[in-house]
């Protein structure tokens, strides 16, 4: 198997074990620049150790992941930890936001790793709140907003930075449909008008029903299926 030409993120024949469970045997992955591409699969068939593979947080035993055509097992910690801060957005099942910071200081804060200056960096942050509709939480700490409006203060987080890759693991796991759906209509729109590609772990058809293809994994091993639609 060889890389496809023209993905933005591929991954070939990847291999990863924990002792002596097999998570990845032989798993593949590509994505094109502003695709949404749901990754499916059963409890425990491998669908977050490919996520953190892809996203430079787990290297894997064997196999081959190129971003922007580069190998990212030749890459240094220090530049795959840059590549995670500049073109990489995260977004995981419970917002994971930092406790003790508001909300408006949270979507700040991957900028202000970059280094940019507090203001720029919470006007930059607020005009992403405006879009996720939480701009009005802006001063309230995540321990005081419900989980739907948290999980878009952590979307809004995710895109402050004008991320390539958007990496989405369960985003709507905790939140009822309706909220659900919600997160899903505002990443995905933000995501298109960005330009960004979503890699959307989910296992609730409903929430894959907002990629553009799909991919299922089980017990470690990928499929690409067409959609009928
Ligand atoms: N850090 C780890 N240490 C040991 N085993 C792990 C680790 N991470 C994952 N595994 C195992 O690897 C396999 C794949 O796990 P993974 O979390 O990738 O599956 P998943 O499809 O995302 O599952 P779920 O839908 O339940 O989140 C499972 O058997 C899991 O127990």
């Amino acid at each position: 198997m060889t890389h496809p030409t023209g993905s933005l993120l591929t991954a070939v024949d990847l291999h990863k074990a924990y002792g002596p469970t097999v998570a990845l045997d032989g798993a593949e992955f590509s994505i094109h620049p502003g695709e949404v591409v749901a990754v499916m699969g059963p409890s425990g068939s491998g669908k977050s150790t490919l996520l953190h593979c892809l996203a430079g947080i787990v290297p894997p035993d064997s196999g081959s992941i190129r971003y922007n055509g580069q190998e990212m097992a030749t890459m240094t910690d220090a530049q795959r930890s840059a590549l995670r801060r500049s073109e990489f957005g995260f977004v995981f099942q419970f917002g994971q936001l930092v406790p003790e910071l508001t909300c408006v200081e949270n979507v700040a804060l991957p900028l202000r790793l970059n280094g940019t200056p507090r203001r720029t960096a919470e006007r930059a942050a607020l005009s992403w709140m405006e879009r996720l509709e939480v701009d009005g939480l802006k001063d309230k700490r995540p321990g005081e907003v419900s989980g739907g409006q948290g999980q878009r203060v952590a979307v809004a987080r995710a895109l402050v930075t004008d991320p390539r890759v958007i990496f989405a693991d369960e985003p709507t796991g905790a939140l009822d449909s309706l909220n659900g759906e919600r997160v899903m209509e505002l990443l995905t729109e933000a995501a298109r008008t960005t330009g960004a590609a979503v890699v959307l772990v989910t296992h609730e058809a409903r929430v894959a029903a907002y990629s553009d293809r799909e991919i299922v994994v089980r017990d470690g091993k990928s499929r690409d299926m067409e959609r009928a639609v």
